[in-house]
Parts: C-alpha cells; structure tokens; sequence
C-alpha cells in the first residue's frame, strides 16, 4: 500500500481540509475535558502546515450520539490554541452557510475549527469512498480547498465521510501522526517476536470481539486477557453466572447478543483468559469477589486477577495493551489498570499502549523510554491494524495516491 505523506504533496500557500481525531475522555459529570494528549499530538502536522503559509480547517469528531461524551468542540479549541500558541476561531458548525463563510474569508497561515462533524448525519454511516464522496459534507466543503489531510489514525478503522470520501475528490494524503504511527506499528510489530499478549478492556465490545476474533483467525495472539465490559461478555459465554444487575449492564449496552459469537470464539480453544475476580460497588461500598460468587456491580477486576496478569506480562515480548480494565474514571477502580500498566513498563517486554483512556492513565506515569514504549493515539484502529486488517482511511488515501500517479 502506498501512503502518500505530506512530504509527497507539499503544500503551500494553499487550503487544507485536516481531519483529526481529538476524541477525549471526557467528566460524565462535569463535562470537562479529562486529557489532552490526542490534542496535542496534532500540534506537529498543523505547525509544519501554517508555517508554509497554508490555511488549515480542522475537522474532528468527539463521542457518539446519545453517549454522555458527545459534546462539541469548543473546548477542544481553547486547547489547540494553547497548544499551538495561535489564535483558533471555533466554528459552531460543520458545513452549513456559516461555516463556508468563514472558511471562504480565512486568512492565509491562520487555523480554524469546525463543529463536531459526527453532528452531520452522514458522518454516522459507514459507507464506500466513493459513495462518501458524492455526500453533502464533501461536496459543500470540497471547493473550497486544494488538499486533503488526514491525520486521523484512531479512526482510521471507520469508513466514515470524513476519513475517506475527500481522498477521492482533493489532492491527499497524511499527516505526521498517521504517518509516524503506521511506519512504528509496522516495524514494532515483527512476527518473530513471541509471547505477544494483548491486555483488552474498556468499554467497545463489539469493536474488541471483532479484534479479538482477527487475532486468533491469524494466530497472531499467544495470549488476551481480558478486563472491561469484554470480560464480562466472556464470562457470560463461559457460563459463569455474574447476576441481574451485571446482565442488565450488558444489555443496556447491547452486546448481550454477542454471547453466541463469543462462546464459538472460546470454544475454538483461543488463548483468552477472564478474570477470577472481580471489584464490585454494592450500596456505595467495593467489594473483591471471586468471579463465580458476583453479588454487585462490576466495575473492575480483582487483585487475584491482577497477579495472574502480571505473571504472563514477565515472560512477554510484546505486551498490547487497549481499553482499560474497569470504571478508571473513578478512583477506586483504577488501581488494576494502573499496575498492569506499571508491570508491563518494568518488564522485558516491548510495550504498546493504545487508546483514549490508558494513554491518559499512561501520561500520568512520568517520562517513558521511547526505545521500550510505543504510544498509540489510537485504539480500535492500533488493534485492528496490528491484526491485519485494512484500514479504510488508509486504503482511501492509498486510492488517491494511485489515481494522482495516473495523471
Ligand atoms: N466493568 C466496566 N463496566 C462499565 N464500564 C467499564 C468497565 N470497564 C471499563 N469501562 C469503561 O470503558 C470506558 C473506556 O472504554 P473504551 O472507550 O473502549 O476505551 P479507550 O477510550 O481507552 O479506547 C471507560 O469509560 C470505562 O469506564
Ligand atoms: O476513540 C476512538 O477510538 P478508541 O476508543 O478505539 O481509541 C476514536 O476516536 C474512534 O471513535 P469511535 O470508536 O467512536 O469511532
């Protein structure tokens, strides 16, 4: 596959449409924004861009519909500005008059942020590029520039508007982030090197059994522990049985009819373990139960578990590690993703950690050794990719290479 980077295109004085990912934990509660690391790993792509005098329009999304973490950008902006050291005007909206006003009259070298692009409703379906490429969103947005960026690898697992229908109408390619993730992941990731583990948790069940089923189609996992709603939907599928209150939380996110698929996985002997133990909150108290006795919520897994975890970790080569192992919102929930994660530096391991939550659980650790450490900005993508899938985003940026070489 070829990947065009920005050193293949060059931009200049010119018009960039830049689609990142500032996806972001964000407070339930209080509606803050928990970490900006997403945020700032951009900051690269957009310097090297403005300092050659292009005008750059951000596009991004954040949260799902109906999920508390759906909120617009604007706090996102106060942050690229602090970060960038440069005036961001926040746009309130995607692809509307508005928007195309202050995009059409934007100076040259200055930075702009449109609205939450999940807000459009094409941006929800995955559909072809080419059929994307013929939406609304691209074809209101698309005059106005000469080029494409795209430096979203945490969603370069989605077939959304957003990520691949430009490709085929502007000029494109990616970002730094893009690029310097495919081409670490790529080369971190020999075959030769075993025991790989994959650490799984957090809450996208259907996007970690999707994973997880790759994995163990390819044999490219010796291990996966599994921690998060994950384990508990396996645990299911085993048989165990985690109670009314558990079932209903697996049912209220709609994965309780993902067990049979679960159970085909555990049953053609994949190498997933589930905890013995889990934390549960039962009136306002935690409890550590064995997994077989569950009498309360879960919302972590429990300090036998932790042990049996850490011991494969000492013996592993290549540790991955996604989505944490319970509620780390909360502090009385964190401590088992936090040690795993701590176990896993100390080892002899080379270790990748990816996704929104552990790399702000990560960025809590002090400074890492580069050499002994990959921090992913994705999550989903980072696994999906390490097992072999197609990344659509890629494939689309691919296709505008291959089309752009033709002319
Ligand atoms: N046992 C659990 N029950 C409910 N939610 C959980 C549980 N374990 C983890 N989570 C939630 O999973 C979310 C993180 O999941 P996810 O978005 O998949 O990970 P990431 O952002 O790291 O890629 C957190 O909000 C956390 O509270
Ligand atoms: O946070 C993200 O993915 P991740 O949780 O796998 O790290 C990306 O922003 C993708 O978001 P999505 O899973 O809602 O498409």
């Amino acid at each position: 596959m070829n990947i065009p980077t920005m050193d293949d295109l060059n931009f200049t004085d010119s018009k960039v449409l830049v689609r990142i990912d500032i996806n972001s934990p964000i407070d339930a509660k209080t509606g803050k924004l928990l970490d900006d690391s997403r945020i700032r790993a951009h900051i690269e792509t957009i310097k090297e861009l403005t300092s050659k005098g292009n005008g750059v329009v951000l596009v991004s999304h954040q949260g799902r519909p109906g999920d508390s973490d759906f909120t617009d950008l604007e706090q996102h902006s106060k942050l690229l500005e602090k970060y960038l050291g440069m005036e961001v005007e926040f746009v309130g909206d995607v692809m509307g008059p508005y928007a195309r006003e202050r995009i059409k009259n934007m100076k040259s070298g200055s930075v702009l942020l449109l609205d939450n692009v999940r807000f459009v409703s094409e941006e929800l379906i995955e559909a072809s590029p080419l059929q994307h490429s013929k939406s609304f969103l691209i074809r209101r947005l698309q005059p106005f520039f000469q080029g494409y960026i795209n430096d979203a690898f945490a969603t370069a697992h989605r077939s959304q508007a957003s990520l691949v229908g430009f490709p085929l109408v502007l000029k494109s390619s990616a970002g730094r982030v893009m690029e310097k993730e495919v081409s670490a992941l790529a080369k971190v990731f020999n075959e030769e090197e075993s025991p790989k583990l994959f650490i799984m948790g957090g809450g996208k069940v259907l996007d970690s059994l999707r994973i997880i089923e790759n994995l163990v189609k390819r044999r490219l996992a010796d291990r996966i522990l599994t921690g998060g709603l994950i384990a508990e939907l396996f645990a299911v599928a085993k048989g165990l049985d985690l109670g009314k209150e558990n079932l209903q939380v697996l049912e209220k996110v709609g994965v309780l009819s993902l067990v049979p698929r679960a159970r085909k996985v555990l049953l053609s002997g994949a190498p997933i373990e589930i905890p013995v133990d889990f934390k549960v909150e039962r009136e306002g108290k935690v409890y550590e139960e064995p997994a077989s006795k569950i009498n309360g919520v879960i919302k972590d897994v429990g300090s036998t578990t932790v042990g049996i975890y850490s011991s494969f970790i000492r013996d592993a080569k290549i540790i991955v590690m996604r989505g944490p192992m319970g509620v780390i919102e909360d502090e009385r929930f964190r401590e088992s993703s936090r040690s795993l994660l701590m176990n896993s530096l100390e080892s002899q391991g080379y270790l990748i950690v990816g996704g929104g939550h552990m790399i702000s659980l990560i960025g809590g650790l002090g400074s890492l050794d580069n050499s002994k450490v990959h921090v992913s900005t994705g999550g989903g993508a980072l696994l999906l990719f390490l097992a072999g899938e197609r990344l659509p985003a890629l494939e689309a940026l691919d296709m505008s290479f291959r089309e752009m070489l033709k002319k």
